[in-house]
């Protein structure tokens, strides 16, 4: 059965207010003729640039999201945004757990789990992102590393709130400039493991859990990946962030998905 493909990036620390708006409305032109019963596409852009996104952005075509979120609805976290400031902004979803939130500063698994029970009790889309590092990868733990991430990250998560999880897989190794990407059979591997986990933790409902797979995704690898029957959506950063560029990827991706469905 052909299934509804994923596609969004996340523009970390890039594109200030009017590049931002100015490639999301191309991007809209780019792809508003793909049907969204067929793809879903959403854009992480900064927070300065959030409010002038959803009012100059048409979301029937492109979701837009916050790159995290604080897990307490007001008080005293100095530098942080929280949940009832999103959600006055209108936006449509909230990634937590990002490898560089991770990573450059310092977010646990248990951090990401109240930042995940916030976003959910504030109706976002959650996207929740796990990855192993390089050195857990040598050791062999890979699977182990994606199961502690998802059963915190979703620990005490009702079945009920399923329809707004969504789960990006990205190897930490495999994000950046400094990047290798994931071979297709690796990261299917991986998402194997994660679907796995996710039936252990919300039953038959985890099957409408989409499932991307994110890190050096580019126009070469990005067919052999949507094609692997785990793998739900493509989670891009870099090669994104040209709108002509971005549409070129998805139309192609699509295009591929399509062919080996038939
Ligand atoms: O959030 C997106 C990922 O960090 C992937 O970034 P990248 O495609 O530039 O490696």
């Amino acid at each position: 059965m052909k299934k509804k493909l994923y596609f969004g990036s996340n523009l970390k620390m890039y594109k200030p207010i009017k590049e931002t708006v100015e490639y999301l409305q191309s991007l809209v032109e780019h792809t508003k003729d793909i049907s969204r019963d067929e793809i879903e596409l959403f854009i992480i852009p900064s927070y300065t640039t959030l409010e002038s996104a959803v009012n100059k952005v048409d979301r029937n075509y492109i979701k837009i999201g916050a790159q995290n979120m604080c897990w307490e609805d007001e008080g005293q976290f100095t530098g942080e945004i929280s949940p009832v400031m999103l959600k006055e902004l209108g936006l449509d979803l909230v990634m937590i757990g990002h490898s560089e939130r991770r990573h450059v500063f310092g977010e646990t698994d248990v951090e990401e789990n109240k930042k995940v029970k916030a976003a959910l009790n504030h109706d976002f889309t959650t996207l929740l992102c796990i990855g192993e590092t390089a050195e857990e990868k040598n050791f062999g733990i890979s699977a182990e590393v994606l199961r502690t991430q998802l059963k915190v990250g979703f620990h005490d998560v009702p079945v009920s709130q399923v329809p707004n999880i969504w789960v990006a897989y990205e190897p930490v190794w495999s994000i950046g400039v400094n990047g290798t990407p994931a071979s297709a059979d690796y990261a299917e591997e991986m998402h194997k493991v994660i679907k796995e986990c996710l039936q252990e933790i919300f039953g038959d409902a985890s099957k409408d859990i989409p499932v991307l797979y994110g890190g050096s995704v580019n126009p070469g690898n990005a067919n052999e990946l949507i094609v692997q029957p785990s793998i739900d959506g493509l989670f891009t950063g870099r090669a994104a962030w040209q709108a002509d560029k971005f549409d070129k990827l998805i139309r192609d991706a699509k295009a591929t998905y399509e062919a080996a469905q038939a």
